[in-house]
């Protein structure tokens, strides 16, 4: 840590809390995540690495996307604990949403997801599952473009070591996908897109969606928003653990997305409600949002998002997991 001279603290969740910092070597400001339990003397020290190396690891394969924040370096300290140096960037589109009290303009909102979707496609594309993603995390940089941070529940999925069953309570209430609230432990990056849905909706809207109280409430929500049928007639439905709860047995009227969000385009409100299908299977993924129309038809309006030469630039520097870690 003596080569990071600490400023004020920005955020504290459950895997640790980030400190805004200088680094005294080349003056950059940068931001430190601390791990919880790293350097307070009670951690158990093999979980630590384990949580430690995870991030970073996601993180790492995930550097030189221009809409994840870039990992600096990850190191171990004399104490035992541990931390992540990242790029800092801020303020989270939370802070700027509450600041600006009011929606983004549709144009605004589709310049905003084509950034996170194409993030979020280039890590499911390398088997990363965020599994956090919400207006907290997701950093907004000088220029006005966003950068998904927070790997702290990340892991590697598909095409990686891992295979479910994974861990179901997972992405912050408000965010978390109708699978995961009926208890799967087998779903895919499908979850992430959820999760974009409803910062889409947040950013259009405002407000958050489907702000539940209880798991419970939040399931309720999820089905009196956007009908509960599609679900109940998805043939993994009845593998869920939470089928057989009252609450999908409810009669529940369709869909009512479309009436929350009638100035929305109707290109727009395909990808909203694609992101928002509460069935996995018949969910955009974000390559698949990434093509349909509201973004491909926008093409030349949103040219300030150089995304093939970003792609490009991202593409070749995927492989070196270890080069910014001094674990
Ligand atoms: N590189 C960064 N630059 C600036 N701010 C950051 C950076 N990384 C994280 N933050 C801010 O700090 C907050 C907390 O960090 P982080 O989410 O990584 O910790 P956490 O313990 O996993 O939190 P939570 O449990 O809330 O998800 C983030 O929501 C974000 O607003």
């Amino acid at each position: 840590m003596e080569h990071y001279e600490r400023l004020e603290k920005i955020g504290e969740g459950a895997s640790g809390v980030v400190y805004k910092a200088r680094d005294r070597r080349t003056g950059a400001t940068v931001a430190v995540k601390r791990l919880r339990g790293g350097g307070f003397g009670d951690h158990d020290g093999s979980r630590l690495s384990e949580d430690l190396l995870r991030e970073a690891a996601c993180l790492e394969a995930c550097r030189g996307h221009p809409s994840v924040v870039e990992l600096r370096a990850a190191h171990r300290d004399g104490a035992g604990g541990a931390f992540l140096v990242m790029e800092y960037v801020g303020p989270s589109v939370a802070q700027v949403m509450r600041e600006r009290g009011r929606p983004f303009p549709e144009a605004d909102a589709r310049r905003l997801m084509r950034q996170l979707l194409d993030g979020a496609r280039a890590m499911h594309d390398l088997g990363v599952l965020h599994r956090d993603l919400k207006p907290d995390n997701v950093l907004v940089d000088a220029h006005g473009d966003l950068k998904i941070c927070d790997f702290g529940m990340s892991r590697f999925a598909a095409g990686g070591a891992a295979t479910p069953p994974y861990t179901s309570p997972v992405v912050t209430l408000w965010y978390r996908a109708p699978e995961l609230l009926l208890g799967s432990t087998e779903y895919d990056a499908r979850v992430d897109t959820w999760a974009l849905g409803c910062i889409m909706a947040e950013l259009l809207a405002g407000a958050p969606l489907l702000p539940g109280r209880s798991e419970m409430d939040q399931l309720n929500r999820v089905f009196d928003t956007v009908g509960a049928d599609d679900m109940t007639d998805w043939p993994g439905f009845c593998r869920l653990p939470r089928a057989g709860s009252p609450l999908c047995q409810r009669s529940r009227p369709p869909s009512r997305l479309r009436e929350m969000f009638p100035s929305l385009s109707a290109a727009g409100f395909d990808v909203l409600s694609g992101l928002l299908a509460c069935r996995p299977d018949r969910r955009l993924t974000a390559a698949e949002a990434l093509r349909r129309p509201w973004f491909t038809d926008a093409e030349s309006a949103d040219a300030d998002q150089p995304l093939n030469a970003c792609g490009g630039r991202f593409t070749a520097r995927v492989g070196g997991v270890a080069d910014a870690i001094v674990v």
